[in-house]
Formats: C-alpha cells, structure tokens, sequence
C-alpha cells in the first residue's frame, strides 16, 4: 500500500475543510475528549470533505464509530490496540495504522499485521507529553528494515526543513500536527508541506 508522503493530523473537521481542499491526501481526525455525538457529527463531515476532494482519512482511537460510520482506515495506539476487536475491524474492511515507539511494541504491532507501522517521537514534541525520548533518524532507518514492505509513518516534531532526512532513512510519510495547527499561516505552511514532499509523491 502506497501512503501520501504528507500525513496531516488534526482535530477537527473545520481543520479538514480549511486544509484539504489545498491538496492534502492523507489525514488524520485525531478528536479527544468529545461525545459520541459529537464524534460522529466529526467523523461525518471529514468524509463528506474528503470524499470531495479525494483525500484518505484516518480515524484515530474510534474504532468502533469508525466501523458503525463506514470509515476505511483507523489509526490506534498499543493502548488502543490492546482493548480493540482486530476481527471486527478487519470484518469491516478497514485498514489499520499502528503507533511503536520501543522493541516491544513493534513486535505486538507486527503480530496485529496492520498496513502501516508509525515510529515516534523522532524529533522532540510540543504536541503531547511522551515516556520515550526521541528516537532519531538512525532507529528510523532500523525500523524501515524491520518492517519492510510494510509502510513506514514518522511523527513527532517534524517541520519542512526534516522532511528529507526522514525519508532518507527509510520513511514512507511524515506526520506533522503544530508545525501546521500552531504555524501563523496554516494554509502557506500546508502548501509547502506539499510542495516539498513531491519528490516522494
Ligand atoms: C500517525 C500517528 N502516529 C502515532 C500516533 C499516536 O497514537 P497514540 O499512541 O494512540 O496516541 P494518540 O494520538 O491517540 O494520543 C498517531 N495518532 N498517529
Ligand atoms: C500524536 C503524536 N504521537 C506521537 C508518537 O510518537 O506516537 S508524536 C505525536 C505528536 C506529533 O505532533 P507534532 O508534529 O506537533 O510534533
Ligand atoms: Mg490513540
């Protein structure tokens, strides 16, 4: 499975109305703390606006709305993994993207045999508070070999000017959250995401 090598992540579907009609392929609605109906009315309006404009979309964490809301992809921790139902989700047809950050994650998400393996912080974060200290472009590199054919997603405090360093070493796509959400010009720095992951387009 080929993956856009720009991987938006955001936390509204206002978010993806604002960014996606630029030219994004591939997003994450990454809602915490909200209803369920809430949620749904969420993940509604993301497909609606991605349908549109031809855009992948990820669900995070919701599983099960994500089944009940016939989505195609859902994105999950080890924490989320843990507690999900991996035969309903594959009995619904969605594709699963899976987070690692140390040895032993990567192996339980190995054996859930999902479509993508995400590998984080590579850089330091301001995003959210993580146990693990940033893994660096060499451990990215590793990683690549380990779970090759399977696509690689690096995150965590990625910016344009580590876009190629991140593919050099073996990544498939790059993640960004507040390099976009907290950037004075959200759609100018959207624009030269994509600008300058092209080459691995
Ligand atoms: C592409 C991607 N990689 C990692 C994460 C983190 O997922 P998780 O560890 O479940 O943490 P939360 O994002 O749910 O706080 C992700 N969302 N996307
Ligand atoms: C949501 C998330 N998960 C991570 C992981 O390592 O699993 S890092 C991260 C935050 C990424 O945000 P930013 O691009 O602003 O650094
Ligand atoms: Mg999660």
């Amino acid at each position: 499975m080929k993956l856009d090598p720009f991987y938006l992540i955001v936390d509204s579907a206002a978010w993806i109305e604002r960014l996606v009609p630029l030219g994004v392929k591939l997003v994450q609605l990454r809602i915490k703390d909200r209803t369920e109906d809430d949620l749904r009315g969420e993940i509604r309006a993301a497909q609606a606006i991605c349908a549109e404009h031809r855009c992948q979309l990820i669900i995070n964490d919701y599983w099960r709305l994500a089944i009940e809301e016939r989505c195609d992809f859902v994105h999950l921790g080890q924490e989320d993994l843990a507690e999900a139902d991996l035969g309903a989700i594959r009995a619904a047809g969605l594709k699963l993207g899976l987070s690692t950050h140390d040895e032993a994650e990567l192996r339980s998400a190995l054996a859930a045999e999902p479509d993508y393996v995400a590998l984080g912080p590579i850089y330091p974060t301001i995003f959210k508070k993580m146990r693990w200290a940033p893994q660096g472009l060499e451990r990215l590199a590793a990683w690549s070999e380990r779970i090759r054919p399977l696509p690689l997603v690096a995150i965590g405090g990625l910016n344009p000017e580590r876009i190629e360093g991140v593919f050099a070493h073996g990544a498939d796509s790059a993640a960004v959250v507040t390099d976009i959400t907290l950037n004075a010009d959200p759609e100018g720095r959207t624009k030269e995401w994509i600008r300058k992951t092209e080459a691995w387009r």
